[in-house]
């Protein structure tokens, strides 16, 4: 029989700054050719974590394998096997688009073709421009065709479209999806919601350096929040004791004057007529399917504040 290894696993993996833990047992398994999404609140433990992965930090206990590899212990093959993301920190403001691809190719012996990397990636018409002079979307689309040249089979992307607009959020969207359908596994921390549902093929949720949930975008709405969400500002307060006993409850929040209550169709259904039944308005009613942040507010909040 053929034994199954998963590209990256992790187990066990703990760190901490200071006597202060921002890891603290943290598993997960990443199947070759998926995007794998890690999210999560500030400081929840997901740079360290995968720091852990590209070996740049040293676990104070657990495992970590990527290619059967020990990021530590077989750093060399690791950095073949794994491209990671640079911090913007890390290229030189002078250097152009093409010295930098050619500055990293140089790092490897067999590098990809950067001329096609650089096609795929847009950046052609800019390969005389300075670092410094790229816009921020062109600045991500260098950084990931730089963690992609020496040809990896897994790349991690950290907080990749932080900052950009939402056009070049989108552009760099379906990048990340053409690299994974050309077989590079992908390691994903991003704090943007919408991303990790639309993207991630399974997702780890890090809540104070923990695995809160692991499962699917789909999988993790259903199983924590519900799924459906009804939303108002009721014209006068409503019972807690009225709420709790809605059928198939799943959350409440209430922020602000404003009451989200989670669930399904049903609870959705009892929620209106409880209304009805005190004659109380709901202002700014909206009904919609649960979404990977009523998920995530749940989860997080389940698994108590980090700080
Ligand atoms: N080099 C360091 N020295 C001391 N503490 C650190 C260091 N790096 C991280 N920490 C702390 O460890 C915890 C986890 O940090 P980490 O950067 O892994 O979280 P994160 O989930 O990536 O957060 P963010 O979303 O804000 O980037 C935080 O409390 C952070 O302050």
């Amino acid at each position: 029989m053929l034994e199954h290894m998963p590209i990256i696993e992790v187990s066990g993996l703990r760190k901490a700054y200071g006597g202060r833990p921002a890891v603290d047992g943290v598993s997960f398994a990443v199947e070759e050719g998926e995007i794998f999404g890690i999210l999560g609140p500030n400081g929840a433990g997901k740079t360290t974590t995968v720091e852990c992965v590209e070996g740049l930090r040293v676990p104070d206990a657990g495992t970590v394998r990527v290619g059967g590899l020990d990021p530590i212990t077989d750093h060399d093959k690791i950095t073949r096997f794994l491209g990671a993301q640079l911090q913007e920190s890390e290229l030189q403001a002078k250097l152009t688009v093409r010295e930098a691809l050619e500055l990293y190719s140089s790092f490897y012996s067999a590098p990809a073709d950067w001329r096609g990397l650089a096609e795929r990636l847009g950046l052609t018409g800019k390969l005389t421009t300075r670092f410094a002079d790229l816009s921020g979307g062109q600045k991500q689309r260098l950084f990931i065709a730089l963690a992609l040249i020496g040809g990896p089979k897994v790349v991690v992307l950290d907080e990749l479209t932080t900052g950009l607009d939402p056009r070049a959020r989108r552009d760099t969207w379906s990048l990340i999806e053409d690299i994974r359908d050309s077989g590079v596994t992908v390691l994903l921390v991003t704090h943007f919601m919408e991303e990790a549902q639309r993207l991630c093929d399974r997702i780890a949720v890090i809540n104070a350096g923990r695995v809160a949930a692991l499962d699917t975008p789909a999988g993790l709405i259903r199983r924590s929040a519900g799924n459906t969400v009804i939303a108002f500002t009721p014209s006068r307060p409503l019972d807690d004791a009225d709420l709790e006993a809605l059928p198939d409850l799943d959350t409440v929040h209430r922020q602000a004057g404003r009451i989200t209550i989670s669930g399904t169709d049903a609870t959705v259904n009892a929620v209106i007529s409880l209304l009805a039944r005190h004659q109380i308005t709901a202002h700014q009613l909206r009904v919609d399917d649960a979404t990977l942040d009523d998920a995530f507010l749940d989860l997080t909040e389940k698994a108590g504040d980090p700080s």
